[in-house]
């Protein structure tokens, strides 16, 4: 008889490979899923087990035993593993680093996978076996023996009926009543605070067209205000009826508590929360109340994509456009296109909602391979938003703004509504300068300006973070002042509260809101519906629902129109059309200024005439005329280096391993090695190779074959490198 079983497990490792163990029968059984202990190098790990192979390449003398085994059930069900394996495959990032994302801190680091419990009394069976009024003499005993009859309560209801913990104590010592530890449940009592709105038309055609069970994937293309979360709603609601469970993605800075709160007024069901913002602990509570179905509704950020559950029943990805759910370093993911990949798996619907759908999905959505739903008018709102185009050539601006922007301000605050200004920067000035010799504060470590902040008062490297103080006078020719040079929110900000002393103004970005509690105070602000002047970055621009915000104005967003990334445009319009949609979103007539230096540009003039969906199939048109994707597969290695010319030799090699197994092609396109627009970031020099395949499943196959070649080159170890499938930027 055997002692060992040998079982393959994925440790958490840069290698891209997975390594055999021997795992003693006196652990029990082993399946795949489960958590184990391993020694790996001078390490202990906690690996996965991913197979029970038949056979190992080592012989067996030479594999180690597994150390412990943590879990006695699989912590990854059968398709989570599935879904990781088949996504470290596809991203060709090592199986152990994509299984240990999947997982929360907690459990990543080896806790058992226990779910919360809570303490609650219950009556004994010697209790039961009392008769009513006793024990006799003790009056408040008797009334707590009858309370606990009922049904087990938590030591907080118990003291809310007013028994003390004397009482408590007392039936305790007689042994009639014992604490015991239960999974944590929550109760609803009282109606719902929010029932179901009656649908429009379009939205019920919508509703009716998801498929309650079964794969699909449906594209909810509505513009912004069209009442895309009321059809999340019912569409979930139906799942829920059903006993199913709900999987809601939302962009980073979308999941606000007034996201939740959302949810929580329409249903009475308990809802996860999995996002950076929640601490170690709640997360990992979610993420095993979902596995065991208790969370019957799931919301979370990118890699909730990732949440096990036990009764999957829909997954909605909201603004599916939004750039948060690609993963920019390490496992590059998307977790759109991973939710996709999940509902086919668990044969359920998927809902992705946007007002400016990806290129990506809208090309998806008119070669039929996705339902495409429309919603085309707004839902609580008679009127339609105006854009109206400041060409701003030659034209004298106070702080960047045109006076006709000034004046909508103020008339806005003048009516009692509130407005936003959008300016994409965040600090005070992008450039500060010295006006006799044109010294300029520059980055030591970066091809980059530093920013000018006002609060606190420094110079800021929004690439490396570098921090250094202002200088007094300029470093070179010593001049005593320098020139504050473009617009920031700080200044903005700054400007405002000058020309309106009694208005508040919010400013809102990443400085700002470091803290959930800064930024959720300030939503609640906006809520009381008082006037008041919302200044921010695009953390404004996504799915907040403002009633009382009348006027927008768009400052600089036309950066997109002149960029090197083939993304850009199609980037801008959607961050342009997003921020517009603040505007009139209920009884307010809305008015929007887009503020520009090419306010005759085709694309503009597109967008701004016609709207989204026409300036999309245009882009869409040129990206087929050229092969880009969403017409042919991309992928980028990224090489960087404190020394250029070994990040650039590692490209060049890898460039010529590439064409020995696929020589280039109209089908198989090589571009570069290229630098980096910023070439010099943090000390390292940057460099990048592209390829483009006609053909996803032969680029897939490629890629293996080319990394194992790659991780052969002895520069391979001396330079940084990442390979980035279906990358988001570019350049
Ligand atoms: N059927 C309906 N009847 C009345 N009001 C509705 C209906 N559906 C939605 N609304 C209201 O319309 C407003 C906008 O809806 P919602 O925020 O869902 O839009 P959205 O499409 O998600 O917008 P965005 O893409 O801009 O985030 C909300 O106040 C919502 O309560
Ligand atoms: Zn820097």
């Amino acid at each position: 008889m055997l002692e060992h079983t040998i079982i393959r497990v994925a440790v958490p490792s840069p290698l891209r490979r997975q390594f055999d163990y021997l795992f003693p029968h006196t652990f029990g059984s082993a399946v795949p899923g489960q958590r184990v202990q391993v020694a790996f190098g001078q390490q202990q790990l906690i690996g996965i087990i991913t197979e029970l192979p038949k056979s190992s390449d080592l012989p067996i003398d030479k594999l180690k035993p597994v150390l412990a085994l943590i879990d006695s059930q699989p912590l990854f069900d059968a398709s989570l593993l599935q879904l990781c394996l088949w996504a470290a495959n596809y991203y060709q990032h090592p199986v152990g680093e994509v299984l240990h994302a999947a997982l929360p801190a907690l459990l990543r680091a080896g806790e058992q996978a226990n779910l919360p419990t809570e303490t609650r009394w219950q009556i004994t069976v010697q209790g039961l076996g009392l008769p009513e009024g006793a024990p006799k003499g003790a009056k408040k005993q008797a009334n707590l023996l009858t309370f606990l009859r009922n049904g087990a309560r938590t030591p907080s209801e118990i003291e809310q009926a007013g028994f003390s913990r004397a009482i408590l104590k007392a039936l305790s010592d007689k042994q009639l009543a014992e604490a015991i530890e239960i999974t944590e449940t929550q109760t609803f009592n009282g109606p719902l605070s929010e029932l179901a709105l009656t649908l429009n038309p379009e939205q019920s055609t919508a509703l009716k067209a998801i498929k309650p069970t079964g794969f699909s994937t449906n594209l909810l293309d509505g513009v912004t205000g069209s009442g895309k979360t009321e059809v999340y709603l019912q569409a979930i609601a139906q799942q829920l009826e059903a006993g199913r469970q709900a999987l809601v993605l939302v962009p980073e800075i979308g999941l606000t508590p007034q996201t939740v709160a959302r949810f929580q007024r329409r249903f009475h069901v308990p809802v996860g929360i999995l996002h950076s913002g929640v601490a170690d602990g709640g997360r990992n509570s979610a993420w095993l109340r979902a596995r065991a179905g208790l969370d019957r509704i799931i919301i979370g950020t990118r890699s909730a994509v990732f949440t096990p559950l036990k009764h999957p029943g829909i997954i909605i990805v909201d603004e599916e456009h939004d750039n948060s759910y690609k993963q920019q370093e390490g496992f590059r993911y998307s977790a759109r296109d991973l939710a996709v990949y999940r509902a086919h798996q668990l044969r359920i619907p998927l809902l992705m909602g946007s007002a400016t759908p990806s290129l990506e999905t809208l090309s998806n959505a008119r070669s039929g391979r996705y339902q495409h739903l429309k919603l085309t008018q707004q839902a609580a709102s008679a009127h339609s938003t105006k854009v109206i185009a400041i060409d701003i050539r030659g034209q004298y601006l106070q702080e960047g703004l045109a006076s006709q922007s000034l004046e909508a301000i103020k008339g806005a605050i003048a009516k009692g509504e509130q407005a936003l200004v959008f300016i994409n920067r965040r600090g005070f000035a992008p450039v500060i300068m010295c006006h006799f010799c044109g010294w300029q504060a520059k980055c030591p470590r970066c091809d980059a300006r530093m920013t000018l902040h006002r609060q606190p008062y420094h110079l800021h490297c929004h690439h490396c973070d570098h921090q250094r103080r202002v200088p007094q006078q300029c470093p070179d020719c010593k001049a005593p002042e320098l020139q504050h040079i473009g617009q920031g929110t700080e200044r903005t900000e700054e400007f405002l509260s000058k020309l309106l002393p009694s208005t508040p103004i919010l400013r809102i970005d990443r400085d700002s809101t470091r803290s959930h509690k800064q930024l959720n105070s300030m939503l609640d602000q906006i809520a009381t519906g008082e006037p008041c002047v919302l200044v921010g970055t695009q953390m404004l621009a996504k799915g907040h629902h403002f009633p009382k915000v009348s006027t927008v104005v768009i400052l600089e967003a036309d950066g997109g129109l002149f960029s090197a990334d083939f993304r850009a445009t199609e980037k801008m319009a959607q961050l342009i059309v997003q921020v517009a949609g603040r505007a009139g979103r209920e009884a307010l007539q809305g008015q929007v200024f887009l503020q520009s230096h090419h306010t005759d540009h085709p694309y503009l003039q597109l967008l701004l005439n016609q709207g989204y969906a026409a300036l999309a199939d245009c882009l869409l048109r040129e990206r087929q005329v050229v092969e880009l994707p969403p017409f042919s597969a991309m992928v980028l290695l990224r090489a960087e280096s404190k020394r250029p010319e070994n990040a650039l030799a590692f490209l060049q090699q890898a460039r010529a391993k590439a064409e020995s197994l696929q020589a280039p092609s109209p089908q198989f396109r090589y571009l570069g090695p290229l630098p980096a627009s910023m070439e010099k970031r943090q000390d390292r020099f940057r460099f990048l190779l592209q390829l483009q395949a006609s053909s996803r499943a032969h680029l897939q196959q490629f890629l293996p074959q080319w990394l194992a070649l790659i991780e052969q080159m002895a520069l391979s170890k001396r330079v940084r490198w990442n390979l980035d499938v279906d990358p988001q930027e570019t350049h």
